[in-house]
């Protein structure tokens, strides 16, 4: 897949403060590519950076091959959406959609019948078709969405920025909308960039799943190998669903605060301090008198609460040096276990599914 976009080596820097510290990437063409990490990793920095509202300190920035970092942000070829829309009250939604492509700057298209004609393949695409003459006042937050996504796509972006663009959303609808959004993206086959704070919505949108750490790059992988392989432990615990423990590997073992685990086969990863993590879900609770196989490693702890989540319930257990461990059990199969309030259970996962990092 050729690439669209390439990063190389940007920082940018606000007094001392490193917003993007050495960002190296390339984006491929017709690709959906989620940018995801903490608030403050410099995810909106970055988008600014790529768009040409903030110029880097250093570094170089390529599309399609060629320089663009001074070039000004409305002839690069790259279309902005805003997480709050941004649109114009007072027009409708075809109105909307119409006013970049009459008035940018760029060659403005000032043929009513080519507008029009534009606007219309534009609002079938994203499907608010008979909604054209419509207030952007009396849609709903998804459809105000779709106009603002419009309003970029008319004017035939090589890529679109997206900074957080279900953020104003319900919970529902921001569900929805992740699917509409590949979708429309898939129709007309701009790579699309978009951030998240959400590991879940990253997730499940990415053909590549970009992790921002401290304004670096710590992880750029499909999102099975984000999800199954976290590059390094603050990606693991970014992701929201890993047991994270302290330690060293000893003989064999990972040593840490509550005890000793016997390592797998797979060689551990190299990162910058070694800890050893494992999946809530990999996890599975059993009374403290049950056997254990060779494969398996268990510690113990006492049951805290439990939090249904839909399809799944996470339990929360208190380990005996204090610190929290958290077990998803996916309740597809089988009916929830419930647990007596501060009760012993023994918590037991195979060594080779434990991830280890030294
Ligand atoms: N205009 C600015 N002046 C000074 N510091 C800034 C400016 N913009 C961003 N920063 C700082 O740069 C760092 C990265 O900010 P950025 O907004 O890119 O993070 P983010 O990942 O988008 O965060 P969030 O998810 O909270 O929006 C932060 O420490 C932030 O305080």
């Amino acid at each position: 897949m050729s690439t669209v976009l390439q990063l190389k080596n940007i920082t940018k820097t606000y007094g001392d403060m490193r917003a993007l510290n050495g960002i190296d990437l390339a984006l491929p063409g017709d690709a959906y590519i989620s940018l995801l990490g903490p608030s403050g990793s410099g995810k909106t920095t970055l988008l600014r950076v790529i768009a040409g509202f903030e110029h880097p300190d250093g570094g170089a920035i390529l599309f399609d091959g060629k320089r663009i970092d001074t070039v000004a942000p409305h002839k690069r070829g790259i279309g902005f959406v805003f997480q709050n829309f941004a649109l114009f009250p007072h027009l409708s939604v075809a109105q909307n959609i119409a006013f970049g492509l009459e008035n940018r700057e760029d060659e403005p298209v000032t043929d009513r019948r080519v507008v029009e004609a534009r606007v219309r393949d534009i609002i079938s695409l994203v499907g608010l078709s008979g909604l054209e003459g419509r207030a952007v006042t009396q849609i709903s937050g998804g459809q105000r969405q779709r106009v603002a996504l419009a309003r970029t796509l008319v004017t035939e972006p090589r890529m679109v920025l997206l900074d957080e663009p279900l953020g104003a959303l319900d919970a529902n609808l921001r569900a929805r909308m992740r699917a509409e959004l590949r979708a429309i993206r898939e129709r007309c086959g701009v790579t699309f960039l978009h951030v998240t704070g959400s590991e879940a919505e990253a997730l499940a949108m990415g053909d590549t799943v970009l992790v921002l750490e401290s304004g670096r790059i710590a992880q750029s992988a499909d999102s099975d190998t984000v999800y199954n392989r976290p590059a390094s432990p603050a990606v693991a615990r970014f992701l929201n669903c890993y047991n994270l423990f302290p330690g060293r590997i000893e003989g064999g073992a990972f040593v840490g605060g509550v005890g000793r685990f016997a390592l797998g086969a797979a060689a551990p990863t190299r990162a910058t301090s070694p800890a050893y993590a494992i999946r809530y879900d990999r996890v599975s609770v059993r009374p403290p008198e049950a056997a254990i196989t060779e494969d398996e490693i268990r510690i113990e702890a006492n049951f805290v609460a439990s939090e249904y989540s839909g399809a799944a319930v996470n339990s929360f257990f208190a380990l005996d040096d204090g610190r929290v461990f958290e077990v998803e059990s996916h309740l597809s199969h089988a009916a929830p276990e419930t647990y007596a309030e501060k009760g012993r259970y023994a918590l037991v996962w195979k060594r080779e599914d434990a991830l280890v990092y030294v």
